[in-house]
């Protein structure tokens, strides 16, 4: 294979989710596929029907370009800041940089609602969860957009997981089972790329993405593009590469817009290797461990994800306190942004 594999994932969504799975020679041969593609590539681009109707994509493009078009005040005052550890809201441009580079690129960062009567809810008040900030004024239709696509494609999340459970040779719901529940963290991000004059750098510097699978929706080309996240790399031991990937220097036309969907563990969820992925329980193989060196992201595998993560985002929130776990992990050099628990 020379390129990265396109798959038509359509046998994958609805078929049968009982216990009595018996899957259809499509289903498997879509499986198939994804494993070989996860195995040689770490990514694969991704069509056919899914659970997200083009008539969603179409309206969510139009409200974030909506949004993108708003005058800059009207942007800044939804800053990442205000939202505090929810860390949703407007990252303006240089707020996010690759190893000392600045990305040329402003975006949103958004997730799912626990909802306002759910004062129970155990993630309630945790980094990530929390209040979104939408442009209810300006963009009124953005909520209802940006809620309904993080519901729809975290529903390809989990049916990839599902494949990737059955080609790894686990039951179909394993995976979903041993990491995802009760509910996967759900990180949707939008960045518009556009070139500032004399700045020479790329869009996004070149780097693996730190958690599960990142499920991208572009528009130029039309696609979804699907790849393995650091963490899945190891969870793996290594089966599923995590690629290196980076987005161009955008030139100064460049209207790109990409919707990052980082679909992760549940905040909960052990981090123990996948039964059946290492040959004796060790990985030896040479070209896994030079990549796990290369990347540094995690320097073992234990404990819950919510403290991986919690890691990673310390940088960002100065006031966020950890357990002691930074063996770990590496803090995020990505994020320019510092973010305060109560508002800036
Ligand atoms: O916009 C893109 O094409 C890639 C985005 C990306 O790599 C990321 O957000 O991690
Ligand atoms: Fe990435």
């Amino acid at each position: 294979m020379s390129q990265v594999p396109v798959i038509d994932c359509t046998p994958l969504f609805g078929s049968d989710t009982s216990s009595s799975f018996s899957p259809s020679p499509e289903y498997l041969a879509t499986v198939s596929q994804i494993d070989t593609a996860f195995r040689t590539w770490g990514i694969f681009i991704l069509t056919g029907t899914t659970s997200i109707p083009p008539s969603l994509t179409n309206d969510l493009r139009a409200a974030l370009n909506k949004f993108f078009s708003l005058p800059d005040q009207k942007k800044q005052a939804l800053h990442l800041k205000k939202g505090g550890w929810a860390w949703r809201g407007y990252m303006p441009w240089g707020g996010e940089g690759t190893k000392g580079s600045t990305d040329q690129k402003e975006g949103f960062y958004g997730g799912p609602e626990l909802g306002d009567d759910d004062d129970e809810h155990p993630l309630k008040g945790m980094p990530t969860y929390g209040e979104n900030q939408f442009p209810d004024e300006d963009v009124p239709e953005m909520r209802k957009t940006v809620l309904e696509y993080i519901e729809k494609v975290t529903e390809v999340g989990l049916v990839v997981s599902d494949a990737m459970s059955v080609g790894l040779g686990l039951e179909k719901g394993q995976v979903r089972r041993l990491v995802l529940e009760p509910e996967p963290v759900q990180l949707f991000r939008v960045f518009k790329y556009s070139k500032r004059e004399g700045v020479e750098t790329y869009g996004i510097g070149k780097h693996s993405d730190f958690g599960f699978l990142t499920i991208l929706r572009t528009f130029d080309p039309d696609s979804f593009v699907v790849n393995v996240g650091d963490i899945l790399d190891r969870l793996t031991n290594g089966l599923y590469t995590s690629p290196l990937h980076r987005v161009l220097p955008p030139s100064p036309t460049s209207r790109r817009l990409s919707i990052p969907f980082f679909f992760d563990p549940a905040w909960t969820a052990h981090m123990k290797a996948f039964p059946g992925t290492a040959s004796n329980g060790a990985v030896t193989d040479p070209a896994i461990i030079e990549r796990w060196d290369q990347r540094t992201t995690f320097s073992d595998l234990k404990g819950i994800w919510g403290q991986y993560l919690g890691v990673k985002v310390k940088k960002i929130f100065p006031d966020l306190v950890l357990p002691e776990f930074s063996a770990v992990t590496r803090a995020s050099g990505r994020h320019l942004v510092e973010v305060r628990k109560a508002s800036a």
